[in-house]
């Protein structure tokens, strides 16, 4: 019968205050590991948003970037939404009616209106950049230019986005957003080690823009970041004229003049860098209607332009473009133009994209390159159509021309050599973003990238979190072991009670 005042004691929970505690004991731990599971739980991101509209000389794009809202200060953060190409033709070509300038963006305009949610709209910042397009027209009608601008500008304000100005960027800022965007995806400004030169080529200008540890002779071509605790010195260069389809015109040009026939209609010009077979009626104005081109303004009069398919002969042609004449520094790429020796590894984008895509040609040493390009020139027209039926023709006849300036402008130009051509690597995106100047231009204008390291805590949240929930349960299970300990009958006492 003295058995019952020994359980009585030796069982602690029949003890109210000793429940009370536990329950809320265990409360308190699912409470915190609830806590910690819901925090660490990806958040349903709030993301911001802002577009940029790219005026190029051949087309315009739209694209949305889009960042999550609680996180705008941090590296790496930015990326693209969406890219809508605007149907037709660069805003330039709407010169003679400016008004129609503005309206061919409203179908990209309202895509944007769709894809960013209502809310955020009268936040969202709408930048417009025109390049070489642009600096051509005004260079020739500086009125024309403004009217162009005006357009895009009035109609733009029409979204209710938070209108931010339609400019002409200068080449120099091409370039280097061009650096930052390139540099700000793969994630090379905050890490000390090596950045990636840009290599952008457009219609109607290209850049190169690398940081160079020469002594950059020409202030022009210099500029200078601080960018995320580190400084860049970049050398930039942007050759107006000297994107595909000005080159185009002035080779063409160049062919022209030294054909020395009279030029009244019906005369044949046999060009290299077309394929044999290709023949097509063109008017001078076609060629020489552009102040990149010097010389004859003939309008009306007709020529027959007829395909060689001559890879080597195209080469010697396209070498005419460049003016290796006069170079005041110590080194110069063409036409004079200081420019260091390249210098670490390169991304070209744009249409050096494109065009080297095309043709295959994005993974093969130099010499291969040359040879392969030199095979696709010498196919016969109607074999090229035929195994691209779905290329318009006009773009399809252009690619021997154009790769063979690319390699040319690498080589001759930019003083690649076969040495150093793997450092050149031929892309498109990094991630889901294309390359180009937008988005750098977005993250400068915005205040995006900053100049300092942004203070970080140590952990990030979820770590944090689940390092307490971790040390609180360590605690606990201590508490209650110590408890069991301490309360452990000692023999003297359970002799006392029995
Ligand atoms: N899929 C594509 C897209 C474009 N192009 C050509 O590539 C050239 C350059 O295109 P882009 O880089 O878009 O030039 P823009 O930005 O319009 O010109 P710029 O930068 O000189 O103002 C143009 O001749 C265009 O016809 C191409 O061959 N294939
Ligand atoms: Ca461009």
């Amino acid at each position: 019968m003295d058995v019952q005042p020994e359980m009585k004691t030796k069982n602690p929970w029949h003890r109210p205050w000793i429940i009370c505690i536990s329950v809320f004991f265990v409360a308190g731990i699912i409470a915190m590991v609830v806590v910690a599971v819901v925090q660490n739980k990806p958040l349903h991101q709030k993301y911001k948003y802002g577009i940029v509209l790219d005026a190029g000389s051949s087309h315009t794009s739209l694209y949305i970037y889009q960042w999550p809202a609680e996180k705008e200060n941090n590296t790496g953060m930015v990326q693209q939404k969406l890219a809508c190409n605007v149907k037709g033709k660069g805003i330039s070509s709407y010169s003679p009616e400016p008004k129609k300038a503005g309206e061919s963006l409203k179908e990209c305009m309202d895509k944007a209106r769709d894809t960013i949610p209502n809310h955020r709209h009268h936040e969202t910042p709408v930048y417009l950049g025109a390049t070489a397009g642009m600096r051509l027209l005004k260079m020739e009608n500086d009125t024309a230019s403004e009217k162009v601008l005006e357009s895009v500008e009035q109609f733009l304000q029409t979204y209710p986005f938070s209108y931010q100005g339609a400019r002409i960027i200068t080449g120099q800022e091409e370039g280097a957003f061009g650096w930052i965007t390139v540099n700000y995806l793969n994630d090379y400004l905050r890490k000390a080690s090596g950045t990636l030169g840009a290599l952008d080529l457009g219609g109607a200008s290209t850049q190169i823009t690398f940081v160079s540890g020469q002594n950059l002779e020409s202030p022009d071509n210099s500029i200078d970041f601080r960018l995320y605790g580190n400084d860049y010195q970049l050398y930039t260069h942007s050759f107006l004229c000297y994107g595909k389809d000005q080159v185009l015109k002035l080779s063409l040009a160049n062919e022209i003049q030294s054909t020395n026939q009279q030029l009244t209609d019906n005369i044949t010009l046999q060009d290299p860098c077309f394929h044999k077979g290709y023949k097509a009626t063109k008017t001078f104005e076609d060629v020489f209607n552009s102040p990149c081109v010097r010389g004859l303004r003939l309008t009306q009069n007709k020529f027959v332009h007829v395909g060689l398919g001559d890879g080597e002969a195209c080469h010697a042609a396209v070498r005419k473009v460049f003016n290796d004449s006069r170079c005041t520094h110590s080194t110069c790429s063409f036409n004079g133009v200081f420019q260091p020796p390249v210098e670490g590894k390169f991304g070209a984008f744009s249409a050096f994209y494109f065009v080297m895509n095309f043709l295959n040609l994005t993974s093969y040493p130099l010499d291969v390159a040359k040879e392969q390009l030199a095979r696709y020139c010498a196919t016969p027209w109607n074999t090229i159509i035929q195994n691209h039926p779905n290329v318009k023709e006009k773009y399809l006849s252009e690619y021997c021309f154009s790769g063979t300036y690319i390699l040319t402008l690498l080589e001759d130009g930019y003083n690649f050599t076969s040495k150093n051509w793997k450092d050149i690597e031929f892309i498109k995106q990094i991630g889901d973003s294309d390359a180009g100047w937008t988005l750098g231009y977005m993250l400068n204008l915005t205040n995006m990238i900053p100049a300092e390291v942004p203070d970080t805590p140590p952990l990030p949240y979820g770590g944090y979190v689940t390092l307490m929930v971790l040390l609180s349960l360590m605690i606990l299970v201590l508490g209650l072991l110590a408890c069991k300990v301490f309360r452990r009958p000692t023999g003297s006492t359970q002799k006392e009670i029995i």
